[in-house]
């Protein structure tokens, strides 16, 4: 069967394999915590607050790779061993892209194998964010569909750029189905109905109708969206832990609970999707369309 090639897409993904890492000047009172010297995130906690900050740093679109995948599993990792660390802001060093969802060339023709690890670091990512102990905020500063929609929404809080970005679960758009637990991030944020709609037509929101849908939390414009974040986190850090941790759990203990029981079984079903030709013909569909252009948000 003959695939559609995207040479501009490759292209995109080889620079991106070439990772940049970003020095950034600490503040006296931050630590640096990024996973390696050639780490995709950047993560810095302040000791005085306890507030770690995690910015996704894999230009140009931030698409979500094993690497970047890794290296948030190890950032996490470390984060909620630290005792004083209490909360976390999860934003992008790229204003104008929180993350761009999965990265295509893990999906496009993969080696089953590859693809297996890929999957299984994706599920313990969400795993960790949404079960986290830390207070989340989301700082999206970009656009942030399906996969970058889905970390957003793992978070206790979102606030969101104005502009022109667009945030939504757009699986279908690609001639995907977003996975059970996908569906039950979104449903428990913006109720069944909403994501009903979301989900099936691919719904990208712009953010004033984000906002509207319950999607996001805070519509700002773009300079004062870590500013706003990071206020939100007093809020959340007013609470003592231990209650606001609690109540955590069991809000979303029946999703997680749901979630490993299934887990093994959503891989193998996914496993079989991503191999099948005709999922490989939508995706080589929907590359086309990218290279064109066509998304539009609602
Ligand atoms: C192994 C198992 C894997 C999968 C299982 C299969 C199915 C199960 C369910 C799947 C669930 C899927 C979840 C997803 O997240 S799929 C990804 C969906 N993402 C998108 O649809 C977004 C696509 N991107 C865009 O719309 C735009 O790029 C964006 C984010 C609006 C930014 O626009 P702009 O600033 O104009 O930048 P460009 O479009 O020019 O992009 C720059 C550069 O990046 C490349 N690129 C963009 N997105 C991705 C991506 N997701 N992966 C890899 N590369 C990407 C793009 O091609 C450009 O490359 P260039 O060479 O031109 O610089």
């Amino acid at each position: 069967m003959a695939l559609s090639f995207n040479p501009r897409l490759v292209r995109g993904v080889s620079r991106c394999h070439a990772i940049v890492t970003a020095k950034m000047a600490l503040a006296a009172s931050c630590r640096d915590f990024s996973a390696a010297e050639k780490s995709t995130v950047i993560v810095n906690l302040n000791d005085n607050t306890g507030v770690a900050t995690i910015q996704l740093n894999r230009p140009p679109v931030n698409s979500l790779n094993l690497q970047l995948l890794t290296d948030i599993k190890i950032a996490l990792d470390k984060l909620q061993m630290k005792k004083d660390c209490r909360g976390m802001i999860l934003t992008s060093s790229s204003p104008g892209i929180f993350c761009a969802g999965l990265d295509f060339m893990e999906m496009h023709n993969p080696q089953e194998g590859r693809a297996r690890e890929f999957w299984r670091s994706l599920q313990e990512v969400w795993k960790m964010l949404y079960g986290s102990r830390l207070a989340t905020i989301a700082a999206i500063n970009g656009h942030s569909p399906a996969g970058g929609c889905l970390l957003s929404l793992t978070c206790d809080y979102r606030v969101m750029a104005q502009g022109k970005f667009m945030i939504g679960l757009n699986e279908t758009l690609l001639g995907m189905v977003a996975p059970f637990w996908f569906q039950d991030t979104m449903t428990n944020t913006i109720g069944h109905r909403e994501a009903e709609k979301a989900l099936q037509l691919g719904l990208l929101y712009s953010g004033e109708n984000a906002l509207n849908v319950g999607l996001i939390d805070e519509l700002v414009p773009p300079e004062k969206v870590m500013q706003t974040a990071q206020v939100q986190m007093q809020t959340w850090l007013k609470i003592p832990d231990l209650a606001r941790r609690l109540t955590k759990e069991q809000m979303r203990g029946p999703t997680l609970q749901k979630f490993v029981q299934r887990q093994n079984e959503d891989v193998d079903q996914i496993m079989k999707f991503i191999m099948d030709s005709a999922t490989q013909r939508s995706l080589g569909i929907y590359l086309n369309t990218l290279k064109h252009k066509q998304l539009t948000s609602v």
